[in-house]
């Protein structure tokens, strides 16, 4: 059944792009209930109208007091600017559902100057394909039907976890940057595979698949990472010697460092959004 709800997204860019076209396609909401603000840059909003046939706001401040849901999807550094322009427009009946990095749901309550509910999501770029691996955390006013909502809205575009909003961080550095590791680790895989002369569409065929493969090895077996990978090594193989060089360079402990990096920065953005306050 599809959700009778006017949404609003502040920010068109790649998230919130990947979220209108998630909830067209599987029809969560109706297209003419969805409108977008965007700073600038008309030709997307226009490209935005033409491929998913959302409205364009006759009046941007009608817009967001009408919306019964407000989705704020600008970069951190913007975020300030924007509640600062629509809190007099915004009111407690709205539900409030942030996919900004760092920026809690206390210090949006804080600028809006209302009690409305606040959800603070977590997705990925895998959104694009419907399979992000996205966490919420509920605000204090936030209760289980806004849960709901966002949660319904949100699996338009893959998974949905709830988690205390003191881990989502931590999310952000795990799965929400986790796509730029993967992508990183296949620029290196398919150097190497060129260098050793496959071409490079071969390559990045098989290195695909590998991935694909591998992802569904862990969710569908319920295996333990490191039983599957002994799986794959044999006494005395090929795939041993790989192992040992990964090992001497500390591969596990620079994917540690980069999760623990990440986290670090966004926490950082959010009390960089506290202190323009
Ligand atoms: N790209 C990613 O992998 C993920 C991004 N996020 C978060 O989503 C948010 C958006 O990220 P992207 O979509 O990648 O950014 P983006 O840069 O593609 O899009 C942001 C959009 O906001 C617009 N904007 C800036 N100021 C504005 C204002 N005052 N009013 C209205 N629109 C304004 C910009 O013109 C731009 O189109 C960020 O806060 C990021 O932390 C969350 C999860 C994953
Ligand atoms: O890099 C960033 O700040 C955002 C948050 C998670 C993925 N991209």
């Amino acid at each position: 059944m599809q959700m009778e709800k006017n949404i609003c997204f502040l920010g068109a860019g790649s998230i919130a792009e990947a979220m209108i076209a998630g909830l067209i396609k599987k029809q969560i909401v109706d297209p003419s209930n969805i409108s977008v603000i965007n700073r600038s840059d008309k030709q997307k909003i226009e490209r935005l109208m033409k491929m998913y046939g959302i409205k364009q706001p006759v009046n941007k401040y009608q817009t967001i007091s009408s919306a019964e849901i407000l989705i704020l999807a600008v970069k951190p550094k913007d975020i300030w600017e924007v509640l600062q322009d629509i809190y007099p427009y915004s009111h407690s009946d709205q539900l409030i559902l942030s996919v900004i990095a760092g920026v809690t749901t206390d210090s949006i309550t804080e600028a809006i100057h209302h009690h409305g509910p606040v959800i603070r999501a977590m997705p990925n770029t895998s959104a694009m394909v419907g399979l992000s691996a996205t966490a919420i955390a509920l605000g204090k006013y936030a209760k289980k039907k806004h849960s709901e909502v966002a949660q319904s809205i949100l699996r338009a575009i893959g998974t949905v976890t709830v988690v205390k909003e003191k881990l989502l961080d931590a999310v952000t550095g795990l799965s929400g940057s986790g796509p730029a590791y993967l992508y990183y680790l296949v620029e290196a895989m398919e150097n190497a595979a060129v260098e050793l002369g496959i071409n490079h569409k071969t390559a990045r065929e098989l290195i695909i698949q590998t991935i694909i493969g591998a992802g569904y090895m862990l969710k569908e077996t319920n295996e333990e990472p490191v039983i599957l990978r002994e799986k794959v090594t044999s006494p005395g193989g090929s795939t041993m010697a790989g192992l040992e060089v990964l090992k001497e360079y500390q591969f596990q402990n620079a994917i540690d460092q980069a999760i623990k990096k990440a986290t670090l920065r966004s926490l950082e953005l959010g009390k960089m959004m506290m202190k323009i306050q």
